[in-house]
């Protein structure tokens, strides 16, 4: 369980988050949505301690945030970041072989199940074939998976990622949401895509300067109204025929009422 209190964040005399509270419970995934600079990418920051809230309270299953160590906060929570690593030479096996070294002593060798770690890992993404490979040449979708089987390897109760489908394609934007929704533990999601925060967060706050201005079910939150006065777009609800809810967006100007078709 993940709880934030009344979190707020400056820099520079800029107020970043105001008030932020968030509850993200064991099992759920929990999706940030919201426009560009709202602030998404600062509140995950704050979740894992890499920058420390002017006010407010972050807890990790009930104990303060910061209370861990360094060390055991890696072994509590994994982040797949928005940045890429620093390329160098290196291979695939080694870079996800890095999520281990929060279980691993100061010169300790891998051990069998850090290997088969990183094989699980790899294979979970896809990438296994590519194990052998330089991270030089990986795509941009090969390299995100392959930051996603890092944390992955790093086999924390929580999980926290910014933007992780933002350059997969289609089938892996599905498989991979699908595979982390399934995992145990708290998984906090940084999404831009609406339609794929409806189909696999349990739950969705959506952010808009610095606020988080509603959270709760995907059907509940992801209304017309809301959308409109956060993001400045209309928004249409589609249902398909199978029953699966599409959000259809459109600038202001050319649609302006909200409609629900069923089919
Ligand atoms: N060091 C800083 N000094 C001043 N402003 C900052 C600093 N770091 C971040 N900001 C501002 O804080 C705001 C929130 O940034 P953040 O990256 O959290 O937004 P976001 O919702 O993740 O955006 P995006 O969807 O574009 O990734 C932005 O307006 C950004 O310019």
């Amino acid at each position: 369980m993940i709880s934030a209190r009344n979190l707020h964040f400056s820099q520079e005399g800029i107020v970043i988050l105001d008030d932020v509270d968030l509850d993200v419970p064991d099992g759920e995934m929990v999706g940030l949505v919201g426009p560009n600079g709202s602030g998404k990418t600062t509140l995950l920051r704050l979740l894992y301690g890499a920058c420390t809230p002017d006010e407010g309270t972050i807890l990790l299953d009930g104990k303060g945030i910061t209370e861990f160590r360094q060390g055991q906060l890696a072994r509590r929570i994994a982040v797949v970041p928005q940045e890429r690593p620093t390329t160098y030479s290196q291979t695939l096996a080694d870079m996800v072989m890095l999520g281990r070294m929060p279980h691993q002593g100061v010169v300790s060798s891998h051990k069998k199940t850090d290997y088969q770690a990183v094989i699980d890992a790899l294979d979970e993404v896809g990438l296994l074939d590519l194990a052998e490979r330089n991270i030089n040449s990986l795509s941009g979708g090969e390299m995100q998976r392959a930051l996603i089987a890092r944390a992955l390897c790093q086999k924390t109760d929580h999980l926290l990622l910014d933007e992780p489908t933002n350059h997969l394609d289609l089938r892996y934007q599905l498989d991979v949401l699908d595979m982390i929704r399934q995992l145990a533990g708290t998984k906090v999601v940084v999404l831009h895509d609406l339609n794929l925060a409806a189909r696999f967060c349990d739950r969705i706050a959506v952010m808009a300067n610095g606020r988080i201005v509603a959270s709760g079910q995907p059907d509940h939150v992801l209304h017309g109204d809301l959308i409109q006065s956060v993001y400045q777009v209309s928004m249409v609800r589609l249902r398909a025929p199978g029953g699966q809810v599409h959000l259809s967006f459109d600038r202001l100007s050319q649609t302006s009422t909200i409609m629900e078709l069923q089919s």
